[in-house]
């Protein structure tokens, strides 16, 4: 990994993935997860012979009705972000707070239209959106949230939640709040009669259920060397850098266009059929698909640089034969005097019907290849300048062919008091390189 001070595009994509280099050195022992070997997760090394619940079973009966006491200048709250201003105070907790940067020269760009996409889908619960404020001021200190989510684990269907944006102010950190505002969100969620969650982190924590690694596609190669991001390497000139990053000016698939609302029967269909073959997947209904795929209400009358998520489909005589998807956000880059902008774009969800009998890989790989080089050409013409994407889903198809470098950050995938047997990345378990043969079990995009 490149020292921190260099500010390669590497670095910068670690600290925009909030992932983390897998060492062994950052696995501590069991016995010293203080909070973590209280909960009901698997133990690192742990046999599992059978997958499901660890817990025992209990009924929200059994569950607190009010939450732990917090210190006494503190105050849970329960945020509601269709208020506006308090969606804006949980923007800039974010803001200020979520990513870890020294020198504070980068941070995500979270917008309102990010955390109505995000936090807001169809069955959204306002008492999930949990937050902690200084009781003489009112300023938000903490947060964590929940959004409803059911998931396929292997053959089962389990009802979850999906555990996102926790976050404490940099001056209560190692305090042990965290630990405070999980139990906190776990009650919530156990009073409504759900007893598992899904949740990712670059931190190892007890035990991952799989591990995916970052890549990032440059787009725009230009910038990111201009203001610093990436390097040239030697014995390479940069019009060989810009032109080996270079795109066509127009996709190249007949038939695709830009997905709507009336199209999600047919995407539902194509996406489950797509998602059968892996093993951690989350299931959704038509509306939450919609809301998914083309986002809020909100967004729908933005210009599509304006938008939090943008999805394409291939149509052939009426048919919908595949589609893609991306997600859109950007970072602000602070002291520097050229930019003050990175726009990047994160791969979500896509399905072809190519090669879904799985005889041969070399079909699926062909058309993803091409369907993904479109999103390629769709951001860059929408002036990305780089193209996130995890080995999850069959991405090792098509990531080296389509030029996505490997990222030096990881990021992991827990499941909350179910035990399943590990799931493959997309990478080899020794080496960390891309594994195109055993292709990643996760269908799951977390944002
Ligand atoms: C059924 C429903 C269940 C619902 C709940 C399911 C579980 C959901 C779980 C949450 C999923 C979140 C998904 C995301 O949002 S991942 C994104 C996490 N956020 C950030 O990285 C933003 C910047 N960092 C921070 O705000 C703080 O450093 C955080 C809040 C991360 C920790 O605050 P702080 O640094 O001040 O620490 P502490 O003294 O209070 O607490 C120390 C304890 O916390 C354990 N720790 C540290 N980082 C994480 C982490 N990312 N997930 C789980 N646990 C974590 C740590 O191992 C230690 O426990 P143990 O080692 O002693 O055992």
């Amino acid at each position: 990994m490149a020292p921190p001070d260099e500010k390669t595009i590497e670095y910068l994509l670690k600290k925009l993935a909030m992932g983390e280099e897998l060492t062994e050195k950052q696995r501590k022992d069991m016995k010293d997860y203080k909070f973590w070997k209280t909960q009901p997760v698997s133990k690192f090394d742990e046999k599992i012979d059978k997958e499901g619940p660890i817990d025992s079973v209990k009924t929200p009966a059994d569950i607190p009705d009010e939450p732990s006491p917090l210190l006494n200048d503190f105050e849970w709250v329960t945020i509601d972000l269709n208020k506006e201003d308090e969606m804006k105070q949980v923007e800039s907790l974010l803001y200020e707070h979520y990513v870890e940067d020294q020198d504070a020269t980068f941070r995500f760009a979270y917008s309102s239209r990010f955390f109505e996409w995000a936090l807001k889908p169809p069955g959204w619960k306002h008492e999930y959106h949990v937050g902690v404020r200084v009781k003489s001021t009112g300023k938000l200190v903490a947060f964590i949230s929940g959004i409803p989510s059911l998931l396929r684990v292997r053959e089962n269907k389990v009802p979850s939640v999906e555990i996102n944006f926790l976050c404490i102010h940099k001056k209560l950190r190692s305090k042990r709040l965290a630990p405070v505002l999980i139990k906190e969100i776990t009650r919530r969620v156990n009073k409504n009669d759900i007893w598992q969650a899904l949740y990712t982190s670059g931190a190892v924590l007890p035990t991952p259920v799989s591990t995916c690694r970052y890549t990032h596609r440059p787009l725009n190669w230009e910038k990111l060397y201009e203001v610093g991001f990436s390097s040239l390497p030697a014995g390479v000139t940069k019009s060989q850098m810009i032109a080996k990053y270079a795109l066509p000016s127009s996709t190249k698939t007949p038939g695709l266009r830009k997905m709507v609302p009336e199209d999600a029967a047919q995407v539902l269909e194509l996406y489950n059929k797509f998602q059968a073959k892996y093993d951690l997947v989350q299931e959704f209904t038509e509306d939450e698909l919609v809301h998914w795929l083309c986002g809020p209400d909100t967004q729908r009358d933005l210009e599509d640089k304006e938008k939090v998520i943008l999805s394409y489909v291939v149509e052939q005589d009426g048919k919908i034969t595949d589609f893609f998807s991306f997600y859109l956000l950007p970072f602000t880059v602070l002291n520097n005097s050229s930019y003050d902008r990175l726009n990047v774009a994160y791969l979500f969800y896509y399905a072809t019907d190519a090669g879904l009998d799985g005889k041969d890989d070399a079909v699926l790989a062909k058309r993803l290849s091409s369907l993904i080089g479109d999103a390629l050409v769709v951001t860059k013409n929408l002036k990305i300048d780089v193209f996130n994407a995890l080995t999850s889903q069959d991405n090792t198809l098509f990531l080296k062919e389509l030029k996505f470098g490997n990222g030096d950050a990881f990021l992991n995938f827990y499941l909350f008091n179910y035990k399943a047997f590990p799931i493959k990345g997309g990478i080899d378990p020794d080496t960390k390189e891309l594994d195109p043969v055993n292709r990643s079990g996760v269908g799951v995009v977390m944002l």
